[in-house]
């Protein structure tokens, strides 16, 4: 094993930001010395990539082996332990000094829990932590859900055979996706999956933000998309009616470990309940992963991110940064904002490789368009979910409009307007209507000459604006 190597570019870390951060360099510049330092031989690359839009992607994230990466790319597996940026080099744990020209830190994040050290609290991220999930759940009948997010809406729908207490703070389920409406559309799939689709209703109201009561080693990359369906978890109880008790407007006061080995941890919840459960899921964020040393002091985000400019460069010359490890700093547009997801990870990470690869040619470039328009496609509750530009009116304050059509147990979309223009949009099930609210938030049309007909099912919104 060579001790000491010269690299124009390092990337450190295999996940979708690292890998796509370094088939972009791979892409633009193949003779020059590309390294991925990568903790895990395992590497996740997007496949399947379908556009929905003009920034909008629908894609597949394909766990492979390091080795099958872009020959043009040098994988190391190994873990970075400190970067002299003096120096330009960096250390790793197996000894390694690396020389680099270019840096780009993508280590990801980890799950922030409610209480680390407890050992009956577990948090989700990689394939290692769902291994020890679905070692506990065949031993187990009850467990609390803590979080409001991402992966507590997936585990409170896709898991069986225990009992389920949802703890949530808000008023509605799935909160930092969806508003309440959407919520209850998701409701149904909870608790009676076959429904029959009824007659499509639209509604117009006016929304104010104030107006509403409140509206291990955990170090591989983060899991794939249905990593709930790879892997088996299902508990052992059968048949248990109503098997997700949802805790509305609640939050924790106390956590007991119990001497008792039924049930060896209790939640005390602030409505007057508590639950002794097997284990306790927190599913309540991350934090970047910030896990080396450094000798120049990185400039932080507000969540502990490493912030970036425009062109993921960092305060220290010639460090970028991207992914869920970063905080976005620069000026953003109007309808972008960031959030720990595949796609940003993606697109921050291939801009990263740009700019890398710019700074080494000395030339000028800008940001690229995907930056524009936050797009997020995902599965929840057995449905496509689209989230468009400020889709839960993010920001907007009291000014705006929601124009929303709900076909239960079929579609629900619902358009964010200010002054007839589009803001963002949530479109659930198959709408077709992806590309054209896309261009919508994009261009910025009045749409008050069209009044609701913008969303009449009848009417092929498409048509008008051909
Ligand atoms: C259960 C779950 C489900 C999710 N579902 C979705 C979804 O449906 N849609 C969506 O858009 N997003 C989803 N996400 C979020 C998404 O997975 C992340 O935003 C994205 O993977 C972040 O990519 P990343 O490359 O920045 O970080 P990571 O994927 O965390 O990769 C970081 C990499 O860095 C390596 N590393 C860390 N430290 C070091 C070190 N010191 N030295 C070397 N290597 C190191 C790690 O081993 C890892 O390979 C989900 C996340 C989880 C946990
Ligand atoms: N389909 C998808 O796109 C998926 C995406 N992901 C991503 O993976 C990452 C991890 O997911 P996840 O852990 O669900 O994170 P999320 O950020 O999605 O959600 C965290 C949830 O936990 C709540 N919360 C935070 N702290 C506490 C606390 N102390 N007590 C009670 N509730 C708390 C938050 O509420 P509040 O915001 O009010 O603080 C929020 O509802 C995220 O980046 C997420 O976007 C994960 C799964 C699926």
């Amino acid at each position: 094993m060579a001790n000491q190597i010269k690299a124009t570019f390092v990337i450190v870390g295999g996940g979708i930001a690292g890998v796509s951060c370094a088939e972009t360099i791979s892409f633009l510049c193949p003779d020059e010395s590309i390294y991925l330092l990568t903790e895990s031989s395992l590497i996740k690359t997007v496949t399947n990539l379908v556009p929905l839009g003009k920034s909008l992607t629908k894609f597949d994230i394909e766990e492979k082996d390091a080795e099958n990466i872009n020959r043009h790319v040098h994988v190391l597996v190994d873990i970075l332990e400190s970067i002299n940026s003096q120096a330009k080099t960096i250390r790793t744990k197996n000894g390694r000094t690396i020389h680099y020209n270019y840096l780009c830190l993508c280590t990801g994040a980890r799950p922030k829990l409610i209480e680390p050290n407890n050992p009956h609290i577990i948090g989700i991220r990689d394939t290692e932590s769902v291994l020890e999930f679905q070692k506990r759940i065949k031993n187990s009948r009850k467990i609390a859900l803590i979080g409001n997010g991402g992966i507590a809406s997936e585990i409170a729908y896709e898991v069986n055979g225990i009992g389920i207490d949802w703890v949530i703070k808000d008023d509605h389920i799935s909160s930092t996706f969806v508003d309440a409406g959407a919520a209850k559309f998701f409701q149904s799939r909870l608790k009676a999956k076959d429904s029959k689709p009824e007659k499509a209703t639209i509604k117009r109201m006016r929304y104010t933000e104030e107006g509403q009561t409140s509206a291990a080693n955990q170090r591989g990359a983060a899991l794939g998309p249905d990593w709930h369906r790879k892997i088996n978890i299902e508990g052992k109880v059968k048949d248990i009616p109503d098997s997700v008790r949802i805790h509305y407007e609640t939050e924790i006061k106390e956590i007991k470990n119990t001497a008792d080995s039924a049930f060896p941890i209790e939640l005390l919840l602030t409505n007057g309940e508590s639950i002794p459960c097997d284990f306790v899921v927190s599913a309540t964020g991350v934090a970047p992963s910030l896990n080396f040393t450094y000798d120049q002091p990185f400039t932080f985000g507000p969540d502990g991110g490493i912030s970036v400019d425009a062109l993921m460069k960092t305060n220290i010359p010639d460090i970028f940064a991207a992914g869920d490890i970063c905080y976005a700093s620069w000026d953003r547009a109007h309808h972008w904002f960031q959030m720990r997801l595949w796609t940003q990870a993606r697109q921050m990470g291939a801009m990263a490789g740009k700019s890398m690869v710019a700074a080494l040619r000395n030339e000028e470039i800008t940001q690229d368009f995907c930056f524009e328009l936050f797009g997020h496609v995902t599965n929840l509750f057995g449905y496509q979910v689209v989230l468009l530009g400020k889709y839960n009116g993010q920001g907007l304050g009291n000014r705006y409009e929601m124009l929303v059509r709900v076909t239960p147990d079929l579609e629900y979309i619902k358009y964010v307007l200010v002054d007839g223009r589009l803001q963002g949009a949530i479109l659930i099930g198959e709408t077709g209507l992806e590309e054209t609210s896309e261009n919508l938030i994009l261009n910025q049309l009045d749409l008050t000459p069209y009044g609701d007909d913008i969303l009449n099912p009848d009417i092929d919104i498409e048509d008008y604006f051909d």
